[in-house]
């Protein structure tokens, strides 16, 4: 469980351009949970994950996983546990490496205890096997340089990345957001059969109301460095996206 105790982050503390992003955010993330996460522009969804993967440090509160307090850990050594997808899948893959080449490299820790995109044999057909589920054509194109697919064909290899070696939470950065809206229903759905399928924790920013409503079994409003909803799968399966609205800084 991912815990957050009034976590305050101010930006340029004592000058005139302070800005309070968060404001003692409390709250608790349980194991298996799928929280979307909406807000306005600026209301401090992005500086929530920076600070879940310690790109930020806090200036108040704790940050707990599974009951030890990991506001001091370096980003690098929570990377092994919490993992990240953006809105740009070039984020998180190597364009020059092959499509193989990418998956080994997230799998490669897990399974030989080291970092290293050497593609073994018996990980190939693995790695074809996972690609298959995809149902994109992407098991034939283990060795096309990654940078060659498509936006959606990356951003379904970057998620399948992220679940080879399963993070205990994964953080999902509008991560459909740069794609056509066809592309962007299929990475949905991938993502929510891979949350699934490998029981994982996730929390999805995007400002798609519909989406944040459809998916997930929680939903998080933020406004101006509050939380100000967390509603559970009944609260939020009685809004309709209109009811949404009211909930937006004007
Ligand atoms: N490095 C920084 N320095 C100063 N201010 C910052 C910094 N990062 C974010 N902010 C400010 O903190 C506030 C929260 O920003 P944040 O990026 O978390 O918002 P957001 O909810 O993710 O917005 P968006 O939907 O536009 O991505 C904003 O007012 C932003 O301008």
């Amino acid at each position: 469980m991912l815990e957050l105790e009034n976590v305050s982050v101010i930006f340029n503390k004592g000058t005139s351009l302070e800005k309070v992003a968060l404001e003692n955010v409390s709250v608790k993330v349980n194991d298996g949970d799928f929280i979307t996460m909406l807000g306005s522009n600026g209301a401090g969804k992005s500086t929530l994950f920076n600070v879940i993967t310690g790109a930020l440090k806090v200036d108040h509160g704790k940050i707990l996983m599974d009951g030890d307090d990991i506001t001091a850990t370096k980003e690098h050594v929570r990377a092994r546990y919490i993992g990240r997808l953006f809105q740009n899948p070039e984020h998180g893959t190597a364009p020059h490496l092959t499509v193989e080449e990418n998956l080994a490299l997230a799998y490669s820790t897990k399974k030989y205890g080291k970092f290293s995109f050497a593609v073994h044999k018996q990980d190939r057909e693995f790695f074809q096997e996972k690609l298959r589920q995809l149902d994109m054509g992407l098991e034939d194109r283990l060795k096309t340089p990654i940078g060659l697919l498509s936006g959606g064909q990356r951003q379904a290899v970057a998620l399948m990345m992220a679940v080879l070696n399963p993070p205990k939470i994964l953080l999902l950065d509008e991560h459909t957001a740069a794609l056509d809206p066809k592309s962007a229903q299929k990475i949905l759905e991938i993502t929510n059969e891979l949350i699934h399928k490998e029981q994982m924790t996730a929390l999805m920013i995007t400002h798609n109301i519909q989406d944040a409503l459809e998916n997930g079994n929680r939903l998080f409003i933020l406004n101006e460095g509050h939380l100000i909803q967390d509603m559970d799968q009944k609260e939020k399966s009685r809004l309709k996206p209109a009811d949404i609205l009211n909930y937006y800084a004007v």
